[in-house]
């Protein structure tokens, strides 16, 4: 069966920007209310303090606005955390979840990824779980393995029923300029896939799995041509419209 999956690309400001970022919003907003309509979903996900502004700003615009993280539990005494319900109530759609920042400085867990993966569908956002190899497990050749081990851990069996998103995005290229080959990427998206659908069968065909690592206006008609990669989530390159706008335009 084949199913088709509209395009997704998402823009991780991560502790980046607030009024700069905003102002690019509104560029990025006039780039794409100009002109084609994009072919793509478009999620940015900014620092939580301005995640409202981005959602009301975005809402007339199309683009939709995402947490970069949100805590297991629905509320509680987590100074600091923020629960997937008020991401919600602030206007978000999305969260990202497991990203390797988080997983390396936060201990994070695959146990720990699937309960806040979890927490975010019990809110009605639907997550954005991050996989990815370090370069020695590449250079190992356990790049395949480590990252099955992260999805088989990470996503919820709630994913059969409710929308969920993969990014895979190798530790090693994160902000780096580097990339895996496009035989690399195509190789691991397809492993992806394969193990989508023997976990969820055909809700596993329909499931997006977005590359995620210097994603660059440079690279990206190819990257996003490939085989089972059906968007990008994009880090330095989400923070200036232009950029940005050219990624999504290259879907
Ligand atoms: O969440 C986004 C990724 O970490 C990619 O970041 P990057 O595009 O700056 O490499």
């Amino acid at each position: 069966m084949t199913t088709t999956i509209t395009p997704l690309i998402a823009g991780n400001w991560k502790m980046n920007g607030v009024r700069a970022s905003l102002d690019e919003l509104t560029a990025l907003a006039g780039i794409l209310t100009t002109g084609d309509a994009p072919r793509a979903i478009v999620v940015v996900c900014p620092p939580a303090t301005i995640l409202a502004a981005v959602a009301r700003q975005g809402a007339t615009s199309g683009i939709l606005a995402g947490g970069q993280d949100c805590h297991p539990a629905a509320h509680g005494a987590y100074t600091g955390d923020i629960a997937a319900g008020m991401l919600a109530d602030a206007g978000a759609q999305y969260v990202i979840v497991g990203h390797s920042e988080r997983r390396a400085a936060h201990g994070e867990t695959d146990d720990l990824v699937r309960s806040k993966a979890e927490a975010a569908i019990g809110a009605g956002l639907k997550p954005i779980i991050c996989v990815g190899e370090t370069e020695a497990e590449r250079d190992s050749g356990r790049a395949e393995s480590v990252v099955a081990a992260q999805l088989a851990g990470s996503i919820p069996d709630a994913a059969g029923q409710h929308d969920v998103i993969i990014a895979y995005e190798p530790v090693w290229a994160i902000g780096t300029g580097r990339t895996p080959s496009n035989d690399d990427i195509a190789q691991m998206h397809n492993s992806i896939r394969r193990q989508l659908v023997d976990r969820f069968g055909d809700k596993g065909q329909g499931i997006h799995i977005l590359y995620g690592g210097s994603l660059k206006p440079q690279n990206a008609r190819e990257i996003l041509a490939l085989d089972n990669v059906n968007g990008g989530l994009v880090g330095g390159a989400s923070l200036l419209a232009k950029d940005f706008a050219t990624i999504i335009s290259a879907v």
